[in-house]
């Protein structure tokens, strides 16, 4: 159990926000007309195995076009002309579920290679490098080979890339599968900690990372939004009848009620708060 990330439930302006967004892959609805706004603090994206998850990210990162809808990231309408998607890219981290490296790179040359492929000036990529390995703790790793890192630590170092440009926007693919659970509740902390930096959105099949780590969250089943709300909404759904928020008096919520708050979802239509 944990304190929430009150950042994320504030009012804050959407740091993006996708109206009627539609992805297909053949006759595969990947998402179907789906409206949402971030904002700061993490925001996660809760839904089963094929629910659209990733799809939702790839439209964020701007790597997908949606078949239809609009697409505002960073206070740029997007799809647009290419030199303002790349714009709003250079501001935009990215962690997908697994990512391609040289296995004979060093953490700090793959980061350093991060922070070109990002267009950081080369005058401050290595400065950007050791700053982004030293917040996910690995610096004293950066002479490392990629090739032998533990699970754990290469998605440390898959945090310290997407970071390495200062994004405004960080965009994290499923961050803990594979994680044991030592590895897992370090990972929360410092998701917790990006959250407080820029705005992070971070999809998951695990409600225990929402409730440990998220303000708000979006559940996604079947390519469409069935909910959006801060953790605590979520968690109340089941219970509403019986006027209980889901929330402690310490403003800490827990897996369980997450999952609960999920699972009543299955059965019902779309909620938004
Ligand atoms: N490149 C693709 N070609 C065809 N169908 C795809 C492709 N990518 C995703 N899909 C389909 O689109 C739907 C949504 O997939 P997506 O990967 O976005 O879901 P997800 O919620 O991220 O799932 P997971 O948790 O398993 O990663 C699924 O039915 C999937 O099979």
């Amino acid at each position: 159990m944990t304190t929430r990330n009150s950042a994320a439930a504030a009012g804050s302006q959407p740091v993006a926000a996708v109206a009627g967004v539609t992805v297909r892959y053949g006759s595969t609805t990947a998402l179907d007309d789906v409206s949402l706004e971030f904002r700061s603090g993490v925001t996660g994206l809760l839904g089963p195995n094929g629910a659209g998850k990733s799809t939702l990210l790839s439209v964020l990162s701007t790597a997908r076009r949606p078949n239809s809808g609009a697409v505002a990231l960073l206070g740029e309408e997007t799809p647009g002309r290419a030199s303002r998607a790349r714009r709003v890219r250079e501001r935009i981290g990215v962690l997908p579920q697994s990512f391609g490296f040289y296995p004979r790179f060093t953490v700090l040359e793959f980061t350093e290679y991060a922070a070109w492929l990002r267009r950081v000036p080369a005058a401050r990529r290595r400065e950007r490098a050791r700053e982004a390995l030293h917040l996910v703790q690995m610096e004293k790793h950066a002479d490392a080979r990629m090739g032998a890192l533990s699970g754990g630590m290469l998605r440390r170092v898959g945090i310290a890339q997407a970071m390495v440009n200062e994004p405004a926007l960080v965009l994290l693919d499923e961050p803990t599968v594979g994680l044991d659970p030592a590895q897992r509740v370090g990972f929360r902390t410092l998701i917790t900690e990006l959250g407080e930096r820029c705005a992070v959105v971070m999809s998951t099949h695990l409600a225990e990372d929402v409730a440990h780590v998220c303000g708000r969250v979006a559940v996604l089943l079947e390519g469409s939004v069935r909910f959006t709300g801060t953790v605590a909404q979520l968690c109340a759904l089941p219970r509403a009848d019986y006027g209980d928020d889901g929330e402690s008096g310490d403003g800490a919520v827990d897996g369980s009620a997450v999952e609960a708050g999920y699972l009543h979802l299955a059965g019902a239509g779309a909620v938004t708060t």
